[in-house]
């Protein structure tokens, strides 16, 4: 059923193979039927996911209940896109039960919602403002960086928008060069506030706007106060930091799913508050696709079964994804957080350690770029990777003949993987039946970019419901920070103070004496 499988012949003997697994979702359509895999492989994962309880985990999480266990918190980031009145999951059935607290939390959206859009729009109005300079990373770096970039058929021109995470000096030095204070928005984006990166980056963007001309003082007219927000749900550090103007948002949030909440500052400045409600009105359509359709056509469910089936059944340990649109070049490094970071455990729930592998790793890059860089492996190299194609209906307004190429290579190459050559000789041979997956979106506007995200936000909690992991905390991150912490704490203290703080010396140190009091 699975490997074992030749879809050469699996065409050849079911013409109906396309129909009976592809599908349209909202904005999307999902070719699957090149994947290795049957109709009634479909049944039987489906018969899995039952098993696992996905669709109560699903219908838990629409509930409010805190599903993220390890940090006790509920995980709504589609209730940020939720209209008031609930909009097309109004009369589901979990939705009608809920309770105050539920109802209570939506208005504070809607009520965060209009303070953002507001000030979106007063800055977009603002000539004086040229450039906006994010100020965040992971979560808070790659959401609004990848949609900002998508969208820009949508940016104000009169605008530039400059994403900085890296703690290297290299990338706030590159922005702060092109800048001038009187003219620059600097949005500090951080869930935590506490982010060392983002803290150091934020406190030396302070630092230059003090020195060339800014003011802390609150009456000036190039001010703390009026070229600095803070986008977090630390109120009290941003206070402390001197920014009296921050957006809030809740510890339901999580960083990876952020980008619909005041993180999303950028792009609703960016695109405009219209245009960022059609970003959430796409997403909300996914999500009442995902809380409502059955299991059979339910695009989220099939792609999070398929990414089990590709991992734990077929065994394979990446996936490629590919995207036929200079616009979704930012995509693949946005899932890598989405989904490595969401998937990439090894413990469940309820505290074992799983016997199947989780996340595949997620990489890529655009097309048709791809296929002058690594498509050689994909299609003659002795692994066998699944391959993503993501492709638009609508090309929009940029050269006819350009899209035309773009989505012709997409379908081409994966009809290449499928088919594959033989009988020309054993070097240029190249076996075939290589499974892909093929997304067509509606277009790259702002709607059907929200639904695209939403649909992968949904195909990561599936995958994570059946393995019965947390697919919401981040545990494997802290340890890292905390031994940078320790290392720049001792390179500081007497008993190195001999030690040449040069990288060199500094590991041949760590090496003598790996941790803290060796
Ligand atoms: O938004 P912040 O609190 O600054 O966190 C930024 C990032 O920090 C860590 O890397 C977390 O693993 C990410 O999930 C988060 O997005």
């Amino acid at each position: 059923m699975g490997r074992h499988l030749d879809l050469r012949q699996a065409f050849a003997h079911h013409p109906e193979r396309l129909s009976q697994l592809s599908q349209q979702a909202p904005y999307v359509f999902a070719d699957l039927s090149k994947n290795l895999w049957q109709p009634q492989t479909e049944q039987l994962l489906a018969d899995l996911a039952h098993s696992c309880g996905v669709t109560e985990q699903r219908d838990a999480m629409l509930s409010g209940a805190p599903i993220n266990a390890s940090e006790q918190r509920a995980v709504m980031h589609w209730l940020l896109r939720t209209p008031q009145d609930g909009g097309l999951l109004q009369d589901h059935p979990v939705v009608q039960q809920w309770g105050g607290g539920m109802v209570q939390a939506l208005a504070q959206v809607h009520q965060t919602l209009e303070a953002m859009l507001d000030l979106a729009e007063q800055v977009r109005a603002d000539a004086r403002i040229t450039d906006v300079v994010n100020i965040g990373i992971g979560g808070s770096h790659l959401g609004p960086e990848v949609v900002v970039q998508a969208l820009e058929d949508w940016v104000d021109a009169g605008t530039q928008f400059h994403f900085v995470s890296n703690v290297d000096g290299h990338e706030l030095g590159h922005v702060l060069r092109r800048v001038r204070p009187e003219s620059t928005l600097f949005l500090i984006a951080s869930k935590s506030f506490t982010t060392a990166e983002t803290m150091l980056n934020a406190h030396s963007a302070r630092a230059w706007f003090l020195a060339h001309g800014g003011s802390a003082d609150a009456d000036a007219a190039c001010s703390i106060d009026r070229h600095f927000v803070a986008l977090t749900t630390n109120v009290q550090a941003a206070a402390e930091f001197g920014i009296s103007r921050t957006l809030g948002f809740w510890d339901w949030v999580g960083g990876r799913f952020s980008l619909w909440s005041a993180i999303g500052l950028p792009i609703a400045m960016a695109i405009g508050a219209a245009q960022f409600r059609q970003l959430l009105q796409g997403a909300h359509a996914m999500d009442a696709h995902f809380f409502s359709a059955a299991p059979a056509v339910n695009l989220p469910m099939r792609l999070g079964l398929l990414d089990v089936w590709n991992r734990d059944f077929l065994g394979f340990g990446s996936r490629c994804i590919a995207p036929y649109s200079h616009g979704l070049r930012r995509l693949t490094a946005y899932l890598q957080q989405l989904e490595m970071e969401s998937n990439g455990k090894r413990i469940t729930r309820d505290g074992q350690v799983l016997e199947v592998p989780t996340a595949p790793v997620v990489w890529g890059e655009p097309g048709t770029n791809g296929q002058h860089a690594f498509f050689q492996m994909l299609h003659q190299g002795q692994d066998t990777i699944p391959v993503e194609f993501i492709a638009l209906r609508d090309g929009g307004k940029y050269l006819g003949a350009h899209h035309q190429s773009l989505v012709i290579n997409a379908i081409a190459q994966a009809q290449a993987l499928m088919l594959g050559r033989q009988g020309e000789g054993a070097e240029r041979d190249c076996p075939g039946n290589r499974p892909s997956t093929f997304l067509l979106l509606q277009a790259l506007d702002p709607a059907s970019l929200g639904a695209l995200i939403a649909l992968y936000e949904h195909r990561v909690f599936v995958a994570g419901a059946v393995w019965g992991i947390n697919s919401f905390d981040q545990w494997g991150v802290e340890l890292g920070k905390k031994l940078a912490q320790e290392l720049r704490a001792r390179q500081q203290s007497d008993d190195w103070a001999e030690v040449d703080p040069s990288t060199l010396a500094l590991m041949q140190r760590l090496a003598e004496s790996p941790t803290h009091g060796d």
